[in-house]
């Protein structure tokens, strides 16, 4: 079941910071693609990320989640600095992050249970009743208790979003990293999906960073928001969306 919750409320605490970048340049290629870049996000907090299409939004939350090497300026997200991220550090920073897309990516020719093992599996997981009691604690948390043999053309696009945000909390991240996740759905299930986001942000105390185009979103859940433009990044408040 879906709890009300309140989008402001929000801790906010400078010794917990999970996300840091200063003064950093991103690149895609050879092309400047963000200029000085600098963001500061702590434990629990909810961050909208806006700008036009094609401004750079994936190309930063690639650079923090390790697709993107970072060349010049400083980072750091969950303890890992950017500049140091090596090959077979990735999969450590990941495991310390939940991705969620707009097109959820599971692997359709498995159920749900499945789908969360194999991430499990892949991430160092070996107790198959350790694997099972964790399975069902995500499933619960998301609102899907018992649909694990699901297959995922069996499930409504929000359903499928709920198993990519299942899948995204299974390692316990500091940080989700959502790139439109509510891009495929329709309003009431979008409305469906925030509420469980802010959920998990005040419940866990989960840090996200969520990129948006819908804008509509922000006014019924407010939260601090970091708008792209002109290959800046600003700060600005919801009510200057
Ligand atoms: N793999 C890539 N190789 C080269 N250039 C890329 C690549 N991916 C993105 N770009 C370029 O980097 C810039 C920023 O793209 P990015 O995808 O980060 O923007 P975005 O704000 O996420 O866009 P959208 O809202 O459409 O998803 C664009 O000019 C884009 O063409």
């Amino acid at each position: 079941m879906i709890e009300e919750s309140t989008p402001m409320e929000q801790h906010s605490d400078s010794s917990l910071n999970i996300v840091s970048l200063r003064q950093a340049n991103i690149y895609q290629g050879n092309s400047l693609v963000l200029n000085n870049v600098n963001l500061e996000v702590d434990k629990g907090e909810f961050i909208y990320l806006i700008g036009k299409t094609g401004t750079g939004k994936s190309s930063l939350l690639k650079t923090l989640y390790g697709d993107l090497y970072l060349k010049e300026g400083e980072g750091n997200v969950a303890g890992f600095d950017l500049k140091q991220l090596t090959w077979k550090k990735i999969p450590l920073l990941r495991r310390n992050l939940g991705i969620v897309f707009q097109d959820f990516r599971l692997l359709t020719d498995r159920d749900v249970y499945d789908n969360l093992e194999f991430v499990l599996k892949a991430t160092g997981w070996k107790d198959k009743v350790m694997m099972k009691e964790k399975i069902e604690n995500v499933l619960a948390k998301v609102g899907l208790k018992n649909k694990g043999s699901k297959m995922p053309y069996e499930m409504s696009g929000g359903e499928q979003q709920r198993v990519d945000i299942a899948r995204a909390l299974l390692n316990n991240p500091m940080l989700i990293l959502a790139d439109e996740p509510t891009g495929n759905l329709d309003p009431d299930t979008t409305d469906e999906i925030m509420q469980l986001l802010f959920n998990i942000c005040r419940d866990i105390q989960t840090a996200f960073i969520m990129a948006t185009h819908d804008y509509g979103i922000i006014q019924r859940y407010p939260a601090r928001v970091v708008r792209i433009e002109h290959g800046h990044v600003k700060e600005i408040s919801a009510a200057g969306v």
